[in-house]
């Protein structure tokens, strides 16, 4: 049996992760389970629970039969430029060369034992030598993967099978920062990652917005006549959906976990008649040509992503920032609550740069009776879905009128959360 891993320090410069083929190994995202500590060879009553087992559990890198280990002799730090990548323990599988393993078709079994917490896991103090771990969901070549090294320049990135993962390899300490995108300018907000921010313990520490250029990928010699089916994350192939059309190409169209796993899996199975939708570095990575490049529907398709941590930051009033926030609007107020709200910002002249809702899992229905003494006189029960408001607005908490809007905000709510206080991206695009 063949076990898979990249030990590279620096996921980027892995040759085996750049010029993958079916023999070759490369990062391989870490995978979704869920933690069962009886089901772990690791389990030794309490003390299986902590975190050093959860990454044992956690970090199967191959769906074959990598059991991988994070050894931490040191315990990670950092510094959110860079480091260096000599002093970095990667992972590993269990001190064996995997390629040797393989050739004597061993199964792996996790030898690794838990490891106690130090104090330098408690501190959120950078320390010089390490580099900053940014979680991301997909893999290589991703442009979660892209959003992430723009945030972080000289990050390890470290590729997450689920978004979910990618909250809990930050809450967890697998990784120190999350890069998850929020929202695209074409498909619109990204749920899913409203919903896992009100559910995880990380905060929001800042933003970064990346231009999107989508290309058209497929194997080496494939005309764009010979293809039957277009393969990539479901919000790339609704950025492209009427380029793709005027193509030429009304071929089936099915979503895939990220635009660089569609990429790789084209090669991975040889496939003559699918294309994928993917970056250029994605067909640089995985060997693919590109029939057409800058297929998104518009030309300025831009992905906004959040940069998520253990720890807030210290929010300061002498550069721009935005504040996140979530709330759901005390039950008395009725539906007046959300212009209530607003109206706090507005009378502060705080601008608001975001609403998103949610429906509320736990009370999804709110029902008002005698809606018929204000309704013409019909009687009855009205029905109002509840919801979980998200608000960005566009000042910092270091500012007095931020936190009396908040206060205010705050009369009117039965949750309020702030998610994070943190720079906007001003970069240029
Ligand atoms: O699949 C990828 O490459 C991703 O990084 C994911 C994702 C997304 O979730 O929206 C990120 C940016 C693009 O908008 C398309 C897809």
């Amino acid at each position: 049996m063949a076990a898979v891993l990249a030990t590279a320090t620096t996921g980027h410069k892995s040759i085996r992760m750049t010029v993958p083929s079916a023999k070759q190994t490369r990062w391989s995202p870490i995978r979704r389970c869920v933690y069962r500590p009886e089901a772990s060879p690791l389990f030794h009553g309490a003390v299986a629970s902590n975190r050093a087992d959860w990454q044992s559990a956690c970090a199967i890198l191959s769906s074959k039969a990598a059991i991988v280990s994070w050894r931490h002799r040191q315990r990670p730090q950092h510094h959110d430029a860079g480091g260096d990548a000599g002093d970095h323990l990667g992972p590993v599988v269990n001190d064996h060369d995997s390629s040797s393993a393989a050739t004597a078709g061993l199964d792996l079994v996790p030898v690794q034992l838990p490891q106690p917490l130090t104090v330098a896991d408690l501190s959120p103090a950078p320390k010089h030598g390490f580099q900053l771990r940014v979680a991301y969901q997909g893999v290589p070549g991703a442009y979660s993967e892209a959003a992430a090294t723009k945030a972080y320049p000289n990050c390890e990135p470290i590729p997450c099978d689920q978004f979910e993962v990618a909250f809990q390899a930050v809450e967890f300490w697998v990784a120190d920062r999350a890069v998850l995108p929020v929202e695209n300018s074409l498909g619109g907000s990204i749920h899913r990652n409203y919903d896992l921010l009100l559910r995880h313990r990380v905060h929001i520490v800042g933003e970064v917005q990346l231009p999107v250029h989508l290309c058209l990928l497929a194997l080496p010699g494939v005309r764009k006549e010979e293809l039957t089916r277009v393969i990539s994350h479901p919000q790339a192939l609704s950025q492209c959906e009427h380029t793709l059309t005027a193509l030429g190409l009304n071929v089936a169209r099915d979503a895939f976990d990220d635009t660089a796993g569609a990429a790789e899996y084209v090669v991975a199975n040889g496939l003559q008649d699918t294309a994928a939708i993917a970056s250029a570095r994605a067909a640089e990575l995985y060997g693919l040509e590109v029939l057409a490049d800058g297929i998104q529907d518009d030309q300025g398709n831009m992905t906004r992503f959040v940069m998520l941590a253990r720890e807030p930051i210290v929010p300061r009033a002498d550069r721009p920032f935005k504040t996140s926030i979530v709330f759901v609007a005390r039950h008395r107020e009725g539906t007046s609550v959300l212009s209530k709200v607003l109206l706090a910002f507005a009378i502060r002249d705080i601008g608001l740069t975001k609403i998103e809702s949610r429906p509320h899992r736990q009370r999804p229905i709110r029902k008002e009776d005698e809606a018929g003494s204000s309704g013409g006189g019909v009687a009855g029960t009205a029905k109002h879905f509840e919801y979980a408001f998200y608000v960005d607005f566009q000042a910092s908490l270091a500012e007095p009128r931020a936190q009396n809007a908040l206060a205010e905000v705050q009369e009117f709510t039965s949750f309020l959360r702030v998610l994070g206080s943190y720079p906007m991206d001003m970069t240029p695009i």
